[in-house]
């Protein structure tokens, strides 16, 4: 498998810029970048599965080498991944200082010290031959999936974005604690003193009463805290509810926010969205969907009904005409003409690799070449230059078809 695009090895100028596009850039199925994606991905499950199972004894005796190798190997693949990274982030950040600058400002973001914790103790631990603590890091490589998340990094960003308001919570908590901590102390220190006799022994029982968990392990004897245990398990509901209500709130936001940036992404690399004011594309952006097909899927077929057109925003589909077939990739678009003359289907569409586009359903592609003259004349124009490619026999073909729809 080559994973680093064809250049001169070692010697070619190119190949730090190259190898920083496998390492960073947000890849498709089909690319180098996406396969190393897949390997490493592969390579932290290994790990984690095989450090979680040498905790097992029995399994430990049996396939402790084979648990032992895997974690030489992933400690190595990690370290490459990690020097590489070091390597090659130089130039690319957008302060655009000096490499080193670059190299330490990696270093010591999170996910810098993350890719570096996965490797790094582990391989202290191998060293010293402290095997049985191998285990216990196997949770290490897993934080690296963090990269490849979409989801964990959106939980994450949403966690930071509210770190106020839940600091905010943890403070209200602390206080409820103590309050309740408190109270139970002075009601039940003398009853149960082995229990209750100190405020932080109150604690844990506070703390596990608001929790909700409720262990049984320390309560209260008395009346009197039994009715105030009523007060703390009830408070307990909020004490939960409201950092929960906080992240959810949090999270739901910030995937919004990450579809808006996606799909803003996407529409940039169509040419034809290129001249359009901010007001414009985040109107247009209402519109559209994204939708990603895989290779050999057939999106549109010769005669079928038209509902929507489409934008490649990466990847490449066949238009298979009567008289010839058409390759279109990145940033054109396809699916116009039938929109456009309220005709079936001119050619069929099939994916050659794994493509992203984006959708406009028919009802909103009329409003918008009303709303967006510019626009329209563009797509007309090239709609016509293809009718005309596609020929007489086609174009009487269509129009057979345009007679037809118009008939039913
Ligand atoms: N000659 C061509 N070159 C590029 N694309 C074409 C050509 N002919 C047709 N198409 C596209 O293929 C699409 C098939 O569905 P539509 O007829 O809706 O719209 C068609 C055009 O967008």
């Amino acid at each position: 498998m080559r994973l680093v695009p064809r250049g001169r090895g070692l010697r070619d100028p190119n190949l730090r810029d190259r190898l920083y596009e496998l390492l960073e850039h947000d890849p498709l199925a089909y690319s180098a970048g996406s396969r190393f994606i897949q390997i490493i991905i592969g390579v932290i499950v290994l790990d984690v599965v095989a450090m979680t199972l040498a905790s097992v004894p029995d399994l430990d005796a049996q396939f402790g080498v084979l648990f032992s190798a895997i974690t030489i190997l992933c400690v190595i693949v990690f370290a490459l991944e990690y020097a590489a990274r070091l390597w090659t982030v130089a130039g690319h950040t957008p302060r655009g200082g000096p490499a080193l600058a670059d190299r330490l400002g990696y270093a010591f973001s999170a996910l810098g010290i993350i890719d570096l914790m996965a490797f790094l103790p582990a391989a202290i631990v191998l060293a010293t031959g402290r095997h049985a603590t191998l285990a216990a890091l196997g949770v290490l490589p897993f934080f690296k999936l963090i990269r490849y998340s979409p989801a964990m990094r959106s939980l994450l960003a949403a966690v930071h974005a509210e770190r106020r308001a839940l600091i905010g919570c943890i403070v209200i908590l602390f206080g409820v604690v103590l309050t309740f901590a408190s109270l139970l102390y002075a009601i039940e220190r003398d009853v149960q003193p082995d229990k209750l006799g100190t405020i932080p022994q109150a604690m844990w029982w506070a703390i596990v009463t608001l929790g909700t968990v409720g262990y049984g392990d320390v309560v209260p004897v008395t009346a009197l805290g039994k009715f105030v245990s009523v007060f703390a398990i009830v408070s307990g509901f909020a004490m939960i509810a409201l950092p929960v209500a906080i992240i959810s709130t949090a999270f739901a936001e910030e995937v919004k926010r990450r579809d808006f940036v996606v799909t803003w992404g996407m529409l940039a690399r169509v040419p034809l969205f290129a001249h359009l004011s901010a007001s414009e594309i985040a109107d247009i952006m209402r519109l559209l969907r994204a939708r990603t097909i895989e290779q050999g899927e057939i999106l549109v077929r010769r005669g079928d009904a038209a509902s929507s057109m489409y934008f490649i925003t990466a990847g490449e589909v066949e238009i298979a005409l009567p008289s010839q077939h058409v390759l279109l990739s990145d940033g054109t678009f396809f699916g116009e003409i039938a929109l456009l003359h309220r005709t079936k289907r001119s050619g069929t569409v099939t994916a050659t690799r794994k493509t992203r586009l984006l959708v406009l359903d028919a009802q909103d592609f009329h409003a918008l070449i009303e709303r967006m003259p510019t626009l329209a004349a563009h797509v007309r124009k090239t709609a016509e230059a293809r009718l005309e490619e596609i020929g007489d026999l086609a174009g009487a073909e269509l129009a057979q078809a345009e007679r037809g729809s118009t008939d039913t």
